[in-house]
This record gives C-alpha cells, sequence and structure tokens, in this order.
C-alpha cells in the first residue's frame, strides 16, 4: 500500500504496523463538514453550504468505510444531490485507481483522473497523506471536503434535510451517548478488529486482536436478542456503521482476515439482524459482493499471494428475518 509524501505517490507506504506487529489505522486527513448554511462543522473550516449538485463522492464497492457514505446516501435521498464515482475493486502498486474493467467501476465521472491520489494531489498538490476512500469533493471550492467516513455520514444524516425534506435521523440527540459507546467499542474490535486480526504480522498481535473482536462479537448477539437494534428498538448510526462489517464477514473476513472462530450466520440474532438490515429499502443495491471478494482477496498480496478468489460461501440474505 503507497501513499502520497509531498505530493508524490511513493509505493511503500510508511509502515501501517507497530514494532509489536500490530496494525494502526492512521486518521484522516481533510476534515471539513458540509453544514446546512455553510458554517464551520466541529473540524476543519467552513465554506461548505449544502446545495445539489455541488458536491461529489468517490467511493468503493468493496470497501466497508465507503460503503457507510453510499448507504446514508440512499437513506437520507440524496442520490439525485451528490453523484458519485467508483474505483476499481484492485488497489495494487498505484492504490485505488479509476480502471474500469470489473462492472459497477464507473470511472472518474468527475474529472477524469485516472488514479484516486491525484484527486487528492488536485485538493492539495503537497498533500502527505493515505489516498483513502471515501472522499467528499466540493465542485464549486475544487478542493477534498472530508475523507472521514464517520462525519461524512453525519453530514449526510442532517446537513442537506432542508433540500430533501427527508428528517430522518440515525443521529438523535437522546441516544447521542449511547451510540458513541457503541461505536467507540464497534469501531475499535469489529470494524477496525478485522483489520487488526487480518494484517497482524505476530502471533500475539493477531490473538489481541481476534479475541477482542469476538468478545465484541458475542456481546453484540447479547444486545440483538435483549433489542431489535443496537441502541434499543430505533435503528441509528452504529447499527449502519456495523452492518458494513458484518456483511463483508463470512464471504472475506473469516477465510481472508482469518476471523474464523464462527461466522456471522452461526449466530441467530445478529444474522437476523443483518437479513434484515440488508432487506432495508435501497440498502441491497449498494452490497457487490463481487467487488468486495475481488478487493480483498486480489488486492492484498502478502496475505494472498496466490491472488485466488474463493469461491463462496453462498448466503441467502432475502430469507425472512424474524426481526418483528
Ligand atoms: N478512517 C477512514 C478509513 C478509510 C479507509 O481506510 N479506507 C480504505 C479502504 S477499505 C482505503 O482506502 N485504504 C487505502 C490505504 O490505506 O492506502 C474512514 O473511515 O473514512
Amino acid at each position: 500500500m503507497g501513499q502520497l509524501i509531498d505530493g508524490t505517490w511513493e509505493k511503500q507506504s510508511l509502515a501501517s504496523l507497530s514494532e509489536g506487529g500490530e496494525f494502526e489505522r492512521k486518521e484522516s486527513s481533510f476534515r471539513n463538514w458540509v453544514t446546512a448554511d455553510g458554517s464551520a462543522g466541529p473540524t476543519g473550516s467552513g465554506g461548505f453550504a449544502a446545495e445539489s449538485g455541488r458536491y461529489h463522492l468517490y467511493v468503493s464497492y468493496a470497501c466497508p468505510w465507503a460503503h457507510r457514505a453510499l448507504i446514508f446516501r440512499h437513506l437520507k435521498d440524496l442520490t439525485a444531490h451528490i453523484d458519485v464515482s467508483v474505483v476499481s475493486p484492485d488497489m495494487l502498486d498505484e492504490g485505488w485507481t479509476f480502471a474500469t474493467d470489473h462492472p459497477g467501476a464507473t470511472g472518474d465521472r468527475l474529472m477524469g483522473k485516472d488514479r484516486l491520489y491525484e484527486v487528492y494531489t488536485a485538493s492539495d498538490p503537497e498533500a502527505t497523506t493515505r489516498v483513502t476512500v471515501p472522499v467528499l469533493w466540493d465542485r464549486e471550492r475544487g478542493e477534498i471536503v472530508s475523507n472521514e467516513s464517520a462525519d461524512i455520514i453525519r453530514m449526510f444524516n442532517s446537513a442537506f434535510d432542508g433540500l430533501t425534506g427527508n428528517t430522518d435521523d440515525y443521529h438523535p440527540e437522546p441516544l447521542r451517548p449511547r451510540i458513541e459507546e457503541i461505536n467507540a467499542r464497534v469501531y475499535d474490535t469489529v470494524n477496525n478488529g478485522v483489520y487488526k486480526s487480518g494484517f497482524a504480522s505476530t502471533q500475539k498481535a493477531y490473538d489481541k486482536a481476534v479475541g477482542a473482536l469476538f468478545d465484541s462479537l458475542d456481546w453484540i448477539e447479547r444486545l440483538l436478542e435483549e433489542h431489535r437494534y443496537l441502541a434499543g428498538d430505533r435503528i441509528t448510526e452504529a447499527d449502519w456503521r456495523l452492518f458494513t462489517t458484518l456483511i463483508r464477514f463470512d464471504t472475506v473476513y473469516h477465510t481472508h482476515f482469518k476471523c474464523n472462530r464462527r461466522r456471522i450466520i452461526d449466530y441467530p440474532a445478529m444474522s437476523g439482524y443483518l437479513r434484515e438490515l440488508y432487506q432495508w429499502p435501497g440498502v441491497a443495491e449498494t452490497v457487490h459482493f463481487d467487488h468486495i471478494a475481488r478487493h480483498y482477496y486480489y488486492s492484498h498480496e502478502h496475505i494472498n499471494p496466490s491472488r485466488i478468489v474463493p469461491i463462496g460461501p453462498v448466503l441467502d440474505l432475502t430469507a425472512p428475518h424474524g426481526r418483528g
């Protein structure tokens, strides 16, 4: 995995493994916020007002973080207001590219670039950063608003409500402390926990990550036995943030990242919950298993040198979910 250093693409990134062989995810580097009136958000600077057709979203269908943004774009009726470019599932020496050799990969529909890092340098010619998806681009100012999915879904949740009339709220005020608590554990041990397990380069680092991952899955199973959703009887961003990891789990993380104590299908409450979220209007259309399987098995040569993409599993996500 490469990265940009002073605006130049370097194939070898600064190491993201600590001395103990633990994978460490770097903070995102563009942290502005789109707001209803263009006032500054919690981080970054102001000047990014919610307007139809102004913003463009770069995603990978394979990536769980980008997938969150795509889901919120659907849930919040933003598809007519924010257009999308989809990168190729193969992330090799040049990082994410706009090659269109896989169905669904659209190329760069906004600027016609060949590689995602060129979108980053178009925003900041001197950028030193990892080049990740999702990226929210502002046509008007010609720069990246944000490349942090957790922030992008919060912007989508409320900033455009005046434009769309969709006031569904996935981050409701009274549930915020509980949502934060759940997000913190799910981020560290599940969303990122699968990567920490899969990219660990020592047994000790793997054991630590995979142990915490399955402790959290057991905890989530208990929560879902008691409540329909993670924070209670109402679906929130905490559920959608978990969903994008769960939907990839049995196909990729179980095998490729060695997260194989159990599969999601082996947890009765969680597998019903996963089907319910998959069947949520518009959500199945955001799930592209071809990009998901191809990306992970093909791109991570260090953990799958043959690059063979395995055949299974066959999942029936359209079966009744039995959750109320
Ligand atoms: N914190 C970021 C993480 C995004 C991220 O790591 N995306 C991965 C794809 S799943 C990526 O683009 N990785 C490329 C790299 O790290 O070089 C977010 O949530 O938006």
